[in-house]
């Protein structure tokens, strides 16, 4: 079994890069199906998801070559192959390949995707998307079947605002005949980015990172050359640990625009942020105030960066309380930060924090992505040795982050341990 091992309490200096966009990344890769030649996408993480991706795009017949982040796609002998189990359930973002591959060839099988539990992430509002576009749906045996004579646009308006089924309508709908509108569109980013790469395939999408997405669809789409955003949730993973475990750290590559809810809350608990074209520098943070945080969806406060800046708010003086509105069952890091002596408890979708508490090091499991992260940040302050299982989770998303933290003076390896065999004679 593979771990990290952190021996804390050190404080880190320099400067860190940030990488390609995750949550971009995961559809970009599909998105690059839709075209009838090759598509270069420049600075992608090297993660497990983006590796995954790339092995069921090969499966399904795409020619791929994936070096120093450059991932050329040519998808000229892709096929409609169904892809109801294997790679499929290990990543939350497969569903991308039931728009890309519906509105390629008007049909899909994907068995339903996996990703991080964080409570339910249903998929009715991209099953809904799909349907209003001309598309049968059927879920036989957890797999989901998507057929169509042909793909008509037509106005879509979303009940919830959802990353997934906004960017999942946009690949459905970028061949399909006509004018589709996306009302109630999530503005994330990443939306943002597919869009971007999507119309220099050739697609007409206006208002993409506003809340009404207007797509005229065309006959045919081409290759082309894109550079991935950086990663705004890893940026914010290493502004949180630039204030809890920092000396005066910079963070390179990165939108500041894209953190501002960050910011305002690091800046709210006391931590100096200075903001650079495409830099941000944090120095040594002291005092730290409780504050209280609220998920929203973009602009508003990240989900996703609700575990890791929950340790931060271990080292505040006061009591801090996390409201996650996303999701109702992301809060597994605090039980793990318990054994690491943090005050905190969970409250349905509430954690109450109280700090500042000595964190000491311990054995913790990483449960998911971001909880893995913020065990990491919690080891880096800890006193001793930590150990981190399940890392599989935190290497979904975070590209190199040995090496990254090593650079900042950290002292974090991976090691393999044995397993220990429980002999009941
Ligand atoms: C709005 C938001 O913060 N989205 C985050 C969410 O995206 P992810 O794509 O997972 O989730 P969505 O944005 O699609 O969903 C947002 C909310 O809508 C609900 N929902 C979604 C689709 C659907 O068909 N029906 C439905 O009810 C979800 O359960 C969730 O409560 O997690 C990702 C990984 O952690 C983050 O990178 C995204 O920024
Ligand atoms: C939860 C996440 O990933 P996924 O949606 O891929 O599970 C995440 O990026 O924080």
């Amino acid at each position: 079994m593979e771990v990290y091992k952190i021996n804390g309490a050190k404080r880190l200096h320099g400067t860190i890069k940030v990488s390609g966009a995750k949550n971009s990344a995961v559809a970009l890769i599909p998105a690059s199906l839709l075209a009838n030649s090759p598509v270069t996408i420049e600075g992608l993480p090297e993660i497990l998801d983006v590796w995954t991706l790339k092995e069921i795009l090969e499966e399904l017949g795409a020619e791929i070559t994936f070096e120093d982040g450059t991932m050329t796609i040519d998808p000229t002998n892709v096929v409609d192959m169904p892809l109801p189990n294997g790679n499929i359930k290990k990543l939350r973002a497969s569903y991308y390949l039931m728009g890309a591959l519906l509105g390629k060839f008007k049909k899909a099988a994907i068995g339903l995707p996996g990703g991080c539990h964080l409570g339910p992430r249903p998929i009715d509002q991209h099953i809904k998307g799909f349907e209003a576009l001309g598309a049968n749906v059927s879920n036989e045996h957890g797999a989901i079947y998507l057929r169509a004579d042909g793909l008509v646009g037509t106005k879509i308006y979303l009940d919830v605002v959802s990353v997934g089924a906004t960017i999942n309508i946009m690949l459905a709908a970028v061949l399909a005949k006509g004018r589709t509108i996306i009302e109630n569109a999530a503005k994330e980013p990443e939306i943002i980015d597919v869009a971007t790469l999507l119309s220099n395939m050739g697609a007409n999408i206006k208002g993409a990172g506003t809340n009404v997405i207007r797509i005229d669809g065309v006959e045919e789409l081409h290759g082309t050359k894109h550079t991935i955003i950086p990663d705004r949730i890893e940026a914010g993973t290493f502004m949180i640990m630039a204030a809890v475990a920092g000396d005066g750290i910079t963070i390179d590559n990165v939108i500041p625009f894209h953190v501002e809810a960050l910011t305002a809350k690091l800046r709210e608990m006391g931590v100096k942020v200075e903001e650079y074209e495409e830099k941000i520098f944090i120095p040594k943070a002291q005092n730290l105030q409780a504050v209280d945080v609220k998920t929203l969806v973009y602009p508003g406060f990240p989900t996703d960066l609700q575990q890791p800046f929950s340790v931060l708010l271990t080292q505040a003086t006061g009591t801090s309380v996390i409201t996650d509105t996303i999701y109702s069952a992301r809060f597994k890091q605090i039980d793990e930060l318990r054994r690491m002596n943090a005050n905190g408890r969970v409250d349905g979708r509430t954690a109450i924090v109280t700090g500042p508490a000595k964190l000491e090091a311990a054995t913790v499991r990483a449960s998911d992505l971001r909880a893995g992260a913020a065990l990491i940040l919690a080891g880096l302050i800890a006193e001793g040795e930590t150990e981190i299982q399940d890392i599989f989770h935190i290497e979904r998303g975070y590209s190199s982050i040995i090496d990254k933290l090593r650079g900042l003076g950290a002292d974090i390896r991976r090691v393999e341990i044995k397993e220990i065999e429980v002999n009941v004679e």
